[in-house]
């Protein structure tokens, strides 16, 4: 290995209550919301093929007319408590939120920067009744923070002179008072999502990234940040020269998931996912593939069955409504969570062989694993081999408690059937496991 100052500080995942909290959680709602709502992916009626959120970037829309939208920012809308509702409803246990983009947009009246909601018309500081309204209803929040900022004079992507050094460390300043700003505003926030931490001028400094890093749990211990702040002192990012994951968890699946267990190196790991293919903000027109309830609901079950945390989006109006697919999505996941909802929280890899039917997920620290079926086979048989020195002593169908027998077809290998093979969502079966030989004899299962 190389020795190094700034690359990861510990080996393995946090064992605190702070991230056995966030590990718990399982389902996350992020938010996007700003100035580039007002534009909605569209601007002297041509739409924007991009991310909405980065429609300033775009050569149709000239920087100043985008710079002065904060003018038009009024959501008379919006409702923090109904927003929080309708999370809840919908199961998330944590809300990601975005403080600043990479517009520099602060949705709170920060002291550091005047490009702020106290400019708009709207004027009053949205973060803190949203914090209170999510915390009220159960749901941790946790702060999206751009470190790239289009708006800062001192921002530079890259350090070329003295002069851009000089603005990089002015700039290194503003982006730790504002950091330190929100924690002092908002002290039941868990944790920090950073974002927009590519450029040579960020990833060049990995002391810095650490010192900051190091900052912030030294004035709010526990916080939980993932592995995008950090860089080492080679500009390696994620994970340091090493090899070693920085941050509490593996922050890079950004619209892609992982597919096995190897894949995630045994690391905590989040994944964020867009309804659409590629929009985080506001944008009127969803162009291609938009997720269906279902679609969603498999990759938040494929992530909790490979250990992860998996947080959907939703880019609110710029008058603070949700439109109306977003609604429904809430509102369908929502009715299945209810039912199904103790397969994913407290979930985590099951360690039993993966089969085409769907994904195991066991409750974490317990002999109860779930099967959550999304392809039923025409056979109507649904296969579990059991890892080596595990038994099944009770098998019955999460939603009604019905038993079912399953048939012996090999060494400690079983078919199960369903009542029936009809289901239009997501069917869980719960498993009661024992790694006690004795029981094995003593289960409810005649021999074949
Ligand atoms: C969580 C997501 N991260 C931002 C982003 N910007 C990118 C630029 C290039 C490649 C990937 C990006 N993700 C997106 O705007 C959104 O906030």
């Amino acid at each position: 290995t190389i020795a190094l100052q700034h690359g990861a500080h510990r080996i393995g995942n946090r064992t605190d209550a702070d991230m056995a909290r966030w590990r718990s959680l399982r389902f996350g709602q992020f938010i996007h919301w700003g100035v580039y709502a007002i534009a909605g992916g569209e601007w002297n009626g041509k739409v924007y093929n991009g991310a909405a959120e980065w429609i300033r970037s775009w050569k149709e829309m000239p920087h100043e007319e985008y710079d002065k939208l904060y003018r038009q920012f009024n959501p008379v809308n919006f409702n923090p408590q109904q927003w929080a509702s309708q999370a809840k409803d919908m199961g998330a246990k944590y809300m990601i939120i975005t403080t600043k983009h990479h517009d520099g947009f602060c949705l709170w009246p920060s002291k550091y920067s005047k490009y702020n909601i106290a400019a708009s018309p709207w004027k009053k500081d949205l973060l803190g009744p949203m914090i209170d309204a999510y915390n009220k209803a159960g749901i941790d929040v946790y702060l999206y923070f751009s470190i790239i900022d289009w708006n800062h004079p001192d921002y530079r992507p890259s350090l070329k002179n003295a002069a851009d050094s000089a603005a990089g460390k002015r700039f290194q300043v503003f982006v730790k008072n504002q950091l330190a700003e929100l924690l002092q505003r908002y002290p039941t926030i868990k944790g920090f999502w950073f974002d927009g931490t590519w450029d040579a001028s960020w990833k060049n400094d990995g002391a810095f990234t650490d010192e900051l890093e190091q900052y912030l749990q030294s004035i709010h211990p526990g916080l939980v940040m993932g592995s995008r702040l950090r860089a080492d002192e080679k500009g390696a990012r994620h994970f340091d020269s090493n090899g070693r994951l920085m941050g509490d968890y593996e922050q890079g699946w950004e619209r892609k998931l992982p597919e096995k267990i190897e894949d995630v190196h045994g690391n905590d790991w989040e994944a964020v996912m867009t309804v659409p293919e590629n929009q985080w903000g506001y944008h009127a027109k969803w162009m291609g593939h938009v997720k269906s309830a279902n679609e969603i609901l498999e990759m938040l079950v494929k992530s909790v069955s490979l250990n992860g945390n998996f947080v959907l989006n939703f880019g609110p109006k710029a008058d603070g409504t949700f439109r109306k697919e977003e609604q429904d999505l809430m509102t369908n996941i929502g009715a299945w969570m209810k039912v199904n909802g103790d397969a994913i929280y407290n979930g985590t890899y099951a360690g039993f062989e993966k089969q085409d039917w769907g994904y195991y997920i066991r409750k974490t620290g317990t002999d109860s694993v779930y099967m959550v079926v999304f392809n039923m086979p025409v056979s109507g048989n649904l296969r579990v081999k059991m890892p080596a020195r595990t038994y099944l002593t009770g098998v019955s169908m999460l939603q009604n408690n019905v038993p079912l027998t399953p048939e012996l077809i090999g060494r400690e290998e079983y078919f199960l059937r369903l009542p029936n093979k009809q289901s239009d969502v997501p069917v869980v079966i719960l498993l009661k496991t024992s790694t006690k030989e004795g029981n094995k004899e003593g289960g409810n299962f005649e021999k074949a």
